[in-house]
């Protein structure tokens, strides 16, 4: 019983893709509350697919979704942002907002019918601000923000947003090393300290195996799941790129091209 209220995000046998095509099958896995996880795999193998899948704003081919013990489908499209908030690459936004304006859109699933912001309301929004770093440019306009800086802010939106689900596509992608770190470490925070379970889509495999505490491989057909040392010694990441290229290296959990 105990380990059910401790799961936030529950994938059974899913199937997804589009009308006319399955992308990727036999997904199943479990994500406990205030856990960081990491989808790994190679170009076009669906993890945005899969991502907007468990967001709700793409039909499931096959399977279960249940949010919070809840099916995913029975959910309205209120109680649907009270529990997930998202980040997507292709996400169109205002940048003429302020930062702080952009942040406080987070808040409209809790606001009543005016969009008045309660006090804590805008306690939420000061809390986001100030965990991503946000404070000196808060009264900037989002279009004279570095794409590190906008990404920041994105996040920090879907953070003021409160939910117990935060789903990301490719938040580290377009960044520096220093600032793919920063981003990791504060989604680690924002997990562990504040209880939020975070799901993202990355490329950066070394990382995610240094900061997650689970990882999904999807690769279409078994789609591992577990911990990165688990995927480590099951020699998961092995088998991900066609070999002549690049050899995974399980003592320092990072690729090497190969010589
Ligand atoms: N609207 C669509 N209709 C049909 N197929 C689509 C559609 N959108 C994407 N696809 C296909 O679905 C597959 C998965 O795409 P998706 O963007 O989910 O992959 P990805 O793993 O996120 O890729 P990348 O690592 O390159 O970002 C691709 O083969 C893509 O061409």
């Amino acid at each position: 019983m105990d380990v059910i209220k401790n799961q936030i995000l529950n994938v059974d046998n899913l199937s997804i893709g589009y009308p006319s095509i399955t992308i990727a099958k036999n997904i199943s896995f479990s994500l406990e509350k205030g856990s960081l996880c990491a989808i790994v795999g190679i170009n076009g193998v669906g993890k945005s697919t899969l991502l907007r899948t468990l967001g709700g704003l793409q039909a499931k081919k096959s399977g279960e979704i249940e949010i919070d013990n809840q099916k995913l489908e029975s959910l309205s499209t209120l109680q649907l942002a009270q529990k997930r908030s998202m980040v997507l690459t292709e996400q169109t936004t205002s940048k003429n907002l302020t930062v702080q304006e952009l942040i406080a859109l987070g808040r409209q699933p809790h606001t009543n019918w005016l969009g008045r912001l309660s006090t804590n309301d805008k306690k939420r929004i000061q809390q986001s601000i100030r965990t991503f770093l946000l404070d000196k440019l808060r009264y900037r306009k989002c279009h004279e923000l570095s794409d590190g800086q906008f990404q920041r802010v994105l996040i920090a939106r879907a953070m003021a947003q409160d939910t117990p689900l935060i789903l990301l596509d490719e938040p580290t992608t377009h960044l520096d090393l220093h600032h793919k770190v920063q981003i990791l470490k504060l989604l680690q925070q924002l997990a562990h300290e504040q209880n939020k379970t975070i799901l993202f889509t990355t490329h950066e495999i070394d990382l995610a195996i240094q900061t997650c505490d689970s990882m999904l491989i999807l690769d279409g057909n078994q789609n591992p799941f577990g911990e990165p040392c688990q995927l480590i010694e099951e020699k998961h990441f092995n088998t991900l790129f066609p070999s002549d290229m690049v050899q995974f290296d399980a003592t320092t959990g990072t690729y090497k091209v190969k010589k």
